[in-house]
């Protein structure tokens, strides 16, 4: 009687462990954190394939109006920059009415997985079309950068906070991988009708010195919070770098959206992405 020979064998378990661990890294380690910080703070992360997909580059031939602001360094490490009049009235009120249809709860990210934690962030976020204004926005803020290479601009989120919203402490680092990061972060403000509401970082110390007077039209000045809390002022925005030259995380980066206590804050999320080897245009 005639027989097959099947190729069928039984793998060893170092080669199911092996092949197991590929397709668990092809598939982008679902279930593991993307990202695993020591101290166990929270990250503003989001799956490595939805963040390429949400990056854009504005089109380098598009005619944006005239615009100044006035740029107020509070330190050079980490680079936290102070921006009077980032936007003017009619850009954020532009934004307040293209977000108004899209409002939807605020999410965070947990071990890559996307859910709404009231006692983390609670806010409602908006992506925005990008009509000319918001193309202008994003050249804006990669021209204020110096036109950094790999680097692109995160599709652009509004964020509103009624009272009691709130953002606690994270950093928006988003990942530290040596090739892809989320190299910078504007938290601008559109809409600051409200008390409370501030961007703290507890890990800044106050200016002293001759300085120490001198910012408090934008950092709170009263109070004995914890480090330094820029206040919502509508139109400015704070930026600064969440990596320093080696890639390596700023743990003074640290901030927080303090609780709205009464009336409403709407912010604007600008993220510059560095991508190795990625060429805009
Ligand atoms: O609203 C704020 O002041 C901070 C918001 C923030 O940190 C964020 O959206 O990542
Ligand atoms: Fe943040």
């Amino acid at each position: 009687m005639a027989t097959t020979k099947s190729t069928f064998r039984w793998r060893t378990p170092l080669e199911v462990a092996a092949i197991s661990t590929i397709i668990y890294i092809l598939l982008g380690t679902p279930g593991l954190p993307t990202w695993i910080w020591p101290d166990n703070t929270p990250v503003h992360e989001a799956s490595p394939r939805a963040k390429v997909e949400s990056l854009v580059y504005p089109d380098p031939g598009l005619q944006c109006p005239e615009h100044n602001y006035q740029v107020h360094i509070f330190s050079t490490t980490p680079l936290i920059i102070y921006i009077d009049n980032f936007l003017s009235p009619e850009e954020a009120t532009h934004l307040i009415d293209l977000s108004s249809p899209n409002w939807q709860t605020s999410t965070v990210f947990n071990a890559g997985i996307e859910s709404t934690n009231s006692s983390i962030r609670k806010s409602e976020k908006a992506l925005l079309p990008r009509t000319p204004t918001v193309q202008c926005l994003e050249t804006r803020a990669l021209s204020f950068q110096g036109w950094p290479p790999n680097t692109a601009i995160e599709r652009l989120w509004t964020q509103r906070y009624n009272v009691s919203g709130h953002y606690a402490h994270h950093y928006d680092w988003s990942s530290d991988s040596r090739t892809a990061r989320r190299a910078s972060t504007f938290m601008v403000y559109l809409g600051a009708e409200c008390t409370g509401g501030g961007t703290e970082f507890p890990r800044i110390a106050r200016p002293v010195g001759d300085g120490e007077g001198k910012w408090c039209e934008f950092i709170e000045c009263e109070g004995g919070g914890e480090g330094v809390t820029f206040k919502p002022r509508a139109g400015s925005a704070v930026f600064w770098m969440n990596f320093d030259t080696d890639g390596r995380g700023y743990k003074e980066t640290i901030h927080a959206g303090l609780p709205v206590t009464s009336g409403t804050k709407i912010g604007l999320n600008i993220w510059s992405w560095y991508q190795a080897g990625h060429v805009p245009g």
